[in-house]
């Protein structure tokens, strides 16, 4: 019988930070991969001597951390970036965005998908959780790009289409769970409380039973959605998800920004994973999620950048940077989430809010191989100090200088391998004019 060969790369000279349990750092490691998986990590001299490499990359003058996690985004909306900027979260959705999303065609969605990946990757990324429509075409982007994902359809109702919509996707799990050589994993996505009826959410909650995944919804992302969860319920959103029992299956709620103490323990009691998002949220104007309680209570926590509609970028190091500043200022306390604490959520703890942290999140033997190298030589990394300090206070996205998901190299030396860019340029364009006229400008 013939076995299939498999790749060996070792990354050397590099400084290693590996995000796991024990926080193992090697400032002269390396990285050995075979195939899709660390096989080694740490100093260059104790590197199992029959570890022959086919590639060797130089990592002097890098870091070498786990990929980072996006865990909540709308990738196709990269169609509207600088569209519709300073209004509040439900104008911007029912008078600007809803109506343009009807203007999409399925098509849209793999180039859409496809600038959002190229510019997640080029900042970093490796894993990022979606809730969209036309996600068959998100997954294509995703099998074609090499990035990993978990895709769940954006599902509201009831209305004429909201059968279908769940159709969608179960079939999306049928097609995509599990596939892309297991980049692609699947969860249900309600889209919120305020689109969702109760009996609605339990279709759902249902689906997702059966299929065995978790639930992926925006939850108490503005004081709006509060107040009428109260009118409407005597709950807040949290209280009436529990009591229609949603959180005994795994979920992943982003936004958690309008939270009372009870909810908050309602999320620790059942661990649903919080998706963290700052920069939507100051910039909808929506609030400060109180992290530093949610932490302190050991709620997880990773990072989620929303949509380029409302952020307006993808960069997981930006999210960062803000989570870690908004905590200490709003609590006027700088010991608040220390830069440590900012890179875990993600990095380890966004895994862990996707559901992927036996595979991703850190760098360990048996780990996938979702790689990044971030150069540490510019001046903005100068005195030396804690490059986790560097990397989260005034770190870059173009810092980025390679990034590798499931053993395969992504970027090198900033150049995307997989992704053709001004294709999808031209590609987006295309959509752009068809979809918004020609200037773009449809305010
Ligand atoms: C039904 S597909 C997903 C749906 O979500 C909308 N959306 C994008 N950003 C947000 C947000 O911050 N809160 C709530 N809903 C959001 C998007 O436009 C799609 O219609
Ligand atoms: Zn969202």
């Amino acid at each position: 019988m013939l076995r299939r060969y498999v790749m060996k790369a070792l990354i050397r000279n590099v400084y290693v930070i590996t995000m796991d349990d024990q926080d193992n750092r090697y400032p002269d490691g390396c990285i050995a991969v075979e195939g899709d998986t660390i096989a080694y990590v740490g100093d260059e001299e104790r590197l199992p001597a029959g570890f022959v490499p086919d590639e060797i990359l130089d990592g002097c003058g890098m870091l070498a951390l786990p990929g980072f996690v996006n865990t909540h985004t709308h990738s196709a909306m990269s169609l509207f970036r600088g569209y519709a900027n300073d209004i509040p979260l439900m104008d911007w959705l029912a008078q600007k965005i809803w109506p343009l999303e009807d203007r999409l065609q399925p098509q849209d969605a793999y180039w859409l998908s496809m600038l959002s990946i190229a510019e997640m990757a080029m900042s970093g990324v490796t894993a990022f959780a979606d809730m969209y429509m036309f996600m068959d075409q998100t997954a294509k982007a995703v099998e074609h790009s090499g990035i990993r994902a978990v895709l769940a359809r954006g599902l509201q109702g009831p209305d004429a289409r909201s059968e279908q919509r769940l159709a969608e996707n179960r079939r999306l799990w049928e097609e995509w769970h599990g596939r892309a050589g297991g980049r692609i994993r699947v969860m249900v996505g309600p889209h919120a409380i305020y689109t969702c009826d109760g009996d609605y959410l339990k279709r759902c909650m249902d689906l997702a039973g059966q299929l065995g995944v978790g639930l992926h919804i925006h939850l108490a992302e503005t004081r709006t959605e509060v107040e009428e969860a109260l009118k409407k319920h005597g709950k807040t959103p949290v209280e009436y998800l529990e009591s229609i029992g949603f959180f005994n299956l795994p979920v992943l709620a982003a936004h958690c920004v309008h939270l009372t103490q009870r909810d908050m323990d309602i999320l620790k009691e059942h661990d649903v994973q919080v998706a963290h998002c700052p920069v939507s949220n100051l910039k909808l104007g929506s609030g400060i999620a109180q992290v530093s309680r949610l932490l302190e209570k050991g709620i997880n926590v990773g990072l989620g950048t929303d949509s380029a509609a409302s952020n307006n970028s993808l960069s997981v190091m930006r999210e960062m940077t803000f989570a870690a500043l908004l905590g200490k200022g709003i609590n006027e306390d700088p010991t608040v989430i220390p830069a440590k604490q900012a890179l875990k959520m993600a990095t380890v703890c966004g895994a862990k809010a996707i559901g992927w942290s036996h595979e991703i999140g850190s760098l360990e033997p048996g780990k996938k191989a979702d790689i990044i190298l971030v150069r540490c030589d510019a001046p903005h990394y100068h005195p030396a100090a804690d490059p986790v300090t560097h990397l989260v206070y005034s770190g870059r996205d173009a810092d980025v200088d390679t990034v590798i998901v499931n053993g395969k190299v992504l970027m090198r030396k900033r150049q995307l391998t997989t992704i053709d860019l001004e294709r999808v340029y031209h590609e987006v364009e295309r959509i752009r004019h068809r979809v918004m006229g020609g200037t773009g400008d449809a305010r």
